[in-house]
C-alpha cells in the first residue's frame, strides 16, 4: 500500500481521501435523515385517543367506521410501514465509505507521523505545551492538537521508553477542558481520559524510578511501578496526580526535555546554536568553465578546508517545475518504518526517484554542474531527486561508500562519491543541512546549490564531511543531489598530496 508520510508529494493525497469520505458520509446523513422525517410522519397518522378504561375500549370497537380502519390499517398499511423501517439507506455511500477505508493510512504511516512530530519537538527544543496550542517555530496556527491527539504522542512517547516526554504529554491532556460535545465523542471513540491520570502517575514514577535505580532493569523497574500502582488507594493517587498537575507548564516541560548528554552535534547544528563563521567571502566565479566568462555564477565560501561552497541562483524557478514533472511517479520513499534495509534504523525520511534517462533537462543541470564544479559527468549522468515528508530529515552519514569491505574500485566502477552537489528546489522552514563534524548548518535556499568534498585528494574518505538534514518544520523539501564520482575526475581534479596525519 501507499505510505503517505515518506514525502508531501503524499500527504497530499490524504486531504483528498478525507474530502470523499466526509462527502459520502454527509450523504449517509442526509438519506438516514429523510428515513427519519418519513418514519415520524407516519407516526403521526398513527396518533389517536388513548383509551384508557375497558369501557372506552369497548365504545371504540363498537363503531364500525372506527374498527374498519383499524383493521384496514394494520392489514395493509403495517406491513409497508416495516419495509419502511427496515430499508437500508445510504448503502452506496456506505460501501463507498468502506472502500476509501482500505486507502486510510496504515500503522507503519500512523507511527511515522508520531516520530516526525517527536523528532520536530525534541531536535528544536521546542515546548510541547506551545506545540499542543499551535505555535511551531514562532508561528501561531489556526490549528490546535486534540486531547486524542496530545494522548497519542504521550502513547508513543511511552511505547519509545521515552517517560518524561510521555509525562508531559499526559500532562497537557488533563490541562485540557474537554471539547463541547465530549460525552458524545466518548460514546462512540471509547472515553479519551479513561485510565489516562493512572498512567500519567505511572510516568511520572517510572522517570523517577528509571533515573534512581540504574542497576534495574526495564523489566524489573516495570514490575515494581505497577506494584505501586496497584496498592496505591485512589485518595492518595488522586492527591498525588493533581499536586503535579497544579505545577506550571516549565516544571513539567523540563520532565520531556532531551537530556543533556542525548544532545548531539545535528541537534544543535539543527538549533542553529553554532558559532558563526567569520572571514568567509563571497564572490563571482567565472573561471572553472569558459562559459562562465559569460555568466559568472554567484559563489559563497561556507568553508575553507575542506572546501565547501554555495551557489546562489543556479536552478531557475522553471527549471524546478519541470524537475518536478519528471517526478510525478516518485517511489514509495524510505522511511523509519519502510527502509530499504528493515535491519537498520531510521536513516531517511524522502521520496525519491532518480533521473536515469540524458533528457535535455538532465543534461543542461549536468552542464550547469559542471560550470560550478569543472567536474566530467559523462560517465554517469543520473540525479537523483528527492521530496522529504513532515518532521522528515536524514540522518547524520557519509556520501562516501569506502568502508574495510567496499572497495572503491566496487561502486560501479567509478570509483568513490568524492564530491556532492545539492540543489535546494524549495523554501521551508527547517530542513537545514548541517555538517556535525565541521560545525556548520546550512540553510535551504530555492535556487542555490550547495557542492562539498567527501574525500581527500587522494580519494580516501575524508570523515570531515559527515552531514546530516534537520527535520522540515513546514513546507516540502525538494532537492536534487548529484554524486560526483572520483575516477572519471582523474584529469580533471587538481591533486595535491594529502597534508600527513597524526599517526596513533
Ligand atoms: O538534502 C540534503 O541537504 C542533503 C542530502 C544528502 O545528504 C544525501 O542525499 O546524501
Ligand atoms: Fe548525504
Amino acid at each position: 500500500s501507499e505510505m503517505y508520510t515518506s514525502s508531501v508529494l503524499g500527504l497530499v493525497k490524504l486531504l483528498d481521501i478525507e474530502n470523499k469520505f466526509v462527502l459520502h458520509m454527509k450523504e449517509y446523513a442526509e438519506a438516514q435523515e429523510q428515513k427519519l422525517e418519513t418514519l415520524k410522519i407516519y407516526l403521526k397518522t398513527l396518533e389517536r385517543v388513548a383509551l384508557k378504561s375497558k369501557k372506552e375500549q369497548n365504545e371504540f370497537v363498537s363503531n364500525p367506521l372506527q374498527v374498519f380502519s383499524l383493521i384496514r390499517r394494520l392489514r395493509e398499511d403495517w406491513p409497508k410501514l416495516q419495509v419502511l423501517t427496515k430499508a437500508e439507506v445510504g448503502a452506496e455511500q456506505l460501501q463507498a465509505m468502506t472502500e476509501l477505508l482500505d486507502l486510510a493510512p496504515t500503522k507503519e504511516d500512523m507511527d511515522e507521523t508520531l516520530e516526525g512530530m517527536d523528532r520536530i519537538e525534541v531536535t528544536y527544543d521546542f515546548n510541547p505545551f506551545d506545540i499542543a496550542k499551535g505555535l511551531l517555530n514562532g508561528q501561531q496556527f489556526n490549528h490546535t492538537l486534540s486531547i486524542r491527539d496530545c494522548l497519542a504522542m504521550a502513547r508513543h512517547k511511552y511505547g519509545n521508553k521515552n517517560y518524561g516526554g510521555a509525562f508531559v504529554w499526559y500532562s497537557i491532556a488533563l490541562k485540557r477542558e474537554r471539547e463541547p460535545n465530549s460525552f458524545t465523542y466518548d460514546k462512540v471513540l471509547g472515553g479519551a481520559l479513561d485510565g489516562v491520570r493512572e498512567q500519567f502517575a505511572r510516568m511520572r514514577i517510572l522517570k523517577d524510578m528509571t533515573e534512581n535505580e540504574p542497576l534495574l532493569s526495564e523489566k524489573q523497574v516495570r514490575e515494581r511501578v505497577d506494584k505501586i500502582l496497584k496498592s496505591a488507594n485512589s485518595t492518595a493517587l488522586d492527591y498525588f496526580v493533581n499536586e503535579l498537575l497544579e505545577q506550571d507548564d516549565s516544571y513539567l516541560m523540563a520532565e520531556g526535555k532531551l537530556e543533556k548528554s542525548k544532545v548531539t552535534s545535528h541537534h544543535v547544528g539543527c538549533r542553529d546554536q553554532f558559532p558563526k563563521r567569520t572571514h568567509l567571502t563571497c564572490r563571482y566565479n567565472s573561471t572553472t568553465t569558459p562559459f562562465l566568462k559569460l555568466a559568472p555564477l554567484k559563489l559563497e565560501e561556507i568553508n575553507l578546508d575542506p572546501y565547501i561552497v554555495m551557489y546562489h541562483n543556479v536552478i531557475s524557478d522553471s527549471e524546478i517545475e519541470e524537475m518536478k514533472r519528471q517526478t510525478v511517479n516518485m517511489s514509495n520513499g524510505l522511511s523509519a518504518f519502510a527502509s530499504w534495509n528493515q535491519s537498520q534504523p531510521a536513516r531517511v525520511v524522502a521520496r525519491v526517484k532518480w533521473l536515469m534517462n540524458p533528457t535535455p533537462f538532465v543534461e543542461r543541470l549536468n552542464n550547469r554542474i559542471t560550470d560550478m564544479t569543472g567536474f566530467q559527468l559523462q560517465e554517469f549522468p543520473s540525479l537523483l531527486v528527492a521530496n522529504y515528508g513532515i518532521g522528515a530529515f536524514f540522518q547524520p552519514h557519509y556520501d562516501y561508500v569506502t568502508t574495510d569491505r567496499v572497495r572503491v574500485e566496487d561502486n560501479y566502477g567509478l570509483g568513490d562519491r568524492s564530491a556532492s552537489v545539492v540543489f535546494y528546489a524549495s523554501n521551508l522552514e527547517g530542513g537545514s543541512t548541517v555538517f556535525t563534524e565541521l560545525q556548520l548548518t546550512v540553510r535551504p535556499q530555492k535556487g542555490n546549490s550547495l557542492v562539498w568534498y567527501n574525500l581527500f585528494d587522494d580519494d580516501t574518505p575524508d570523515p570531515r564531511s559527515r552531514h546530516s538534514v534537520c527535520p522540515t518544520i513546514t513546507g516540502s523539501r525538494w532537492i536534487l543531489i548529484k554524486w560526483i564520482h572520483s575516477l572519471p575526475q582523474t584529469f580533471a581534479k587538481p591533486c595535491q598530496a594529502r597534508p600527513a596525519q597524526p599517526t596513533k
